[in-house]
């Protein structure tokens, strides 16, 4: 009997403060390139025809995003928690008498305004039908050093990636993996509550572009980025 075709979902963190930035507001809603940093998220996955919709999750009392949130396309899920992954698990539960337990989910940060229909189709192209999932991701092509005190210490670079987002995940599974994490410091991604079951994703190499804006000098990089052809 044929299968049903997947469906493709995407969740978006956006319920941060945004510290590391010092703008005095939540950097989610800076201005990138004459629109909300947000917005450009939302953009990308409503430009894939293989996104069937997308999800934000913010502040309860976010005052800004229902002048960001495009007409349609996007549900904004105002559940957003104390820590990226709180926000993330509490989307999933939000979404769970919605989604099926075979359907796929994108979580992308909303402060990776780069990414684009083309690294979207990458990441579902290359995953598949992947029996764990996957996640954009850049090999370390730096040296690596570890300071601790005074001692610093060069790391192998060996098979080190630095992982970016979306990172996708069958419905059910994320979400039972984001149930069984209790650590928002050691689970800073989707994949390390993945990885956490004893589960391996697959990597698929992102692009610089989809950098996640966390400091004032990544502002003038994403746009120099976003106003490329
Ligand atoms: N409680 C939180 C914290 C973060 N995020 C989201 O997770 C993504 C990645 O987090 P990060 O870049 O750390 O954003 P902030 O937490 O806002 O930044 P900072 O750590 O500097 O405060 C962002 O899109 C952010 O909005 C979220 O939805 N809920
Ligand atoms: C999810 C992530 O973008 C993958 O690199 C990263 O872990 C987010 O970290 P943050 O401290 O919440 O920005």
């Amino acid at each position: 009997m044929n299968q049903p075709a997947p469906r493709y979902f995407a969740l978006v963190p956006a319920a941060g403060v945004g510290a590391r930035m010092g703008a005095g507001s939540p950097k989610q809603y800076l201005p990138i390139g004459g629109k909300p940093m947000l917005r450009h998220t939302l953009d990308a996955f409503r430009s894939s025809p293989l996104i069937a919709h997308t999800f934000v999750v913010v502040s309860v009392d976010d005052p800004v995003i229902d002048t960001v949130v495009p007409p349609d396309g996007v549900t904004v899920l105002r559940c957003g928690g104390a820590s990226r992954l709180e926000s993330v698990r509490n989307g999933m539960w939000a979404l769970e008498n919605q989604l099926h337990a075979g359907d796929w989910v994108l979580v992308h940060d909303a402060a990776r305004p780069g990414l684009n229909a083309e690294l979207i189709e990458k990441l579902i192209g290359e995953t598949g039908e992947h029996p764990v999932g996957g996640l954009l991701a850049l090999p370390v092509v730096d040296t690596v050093k570890r300071a601790i005190n005074d001692e610093v210490a060069t790391l192998s670079r060996d098979g080190l990636w630095l992982a970016q987002t979306p990172q996708m995940f069958r419905f059910r599974l994320l979400a039972d993996a984001l149930e069984a994490a209790t650590d928002p410091s050691t689970i800073t991604d989707d994949a390390s509550a993945v990885e956490a079951l004893g589960l391996a994703p697959k990597l698929v190499e992102g692009h610089p572009r989809n950098l996640k804006v966390t400091l004032p000098s990544d502002i003038k990089i994403v746009e120099m980025y976003l106003a490329a052809p």
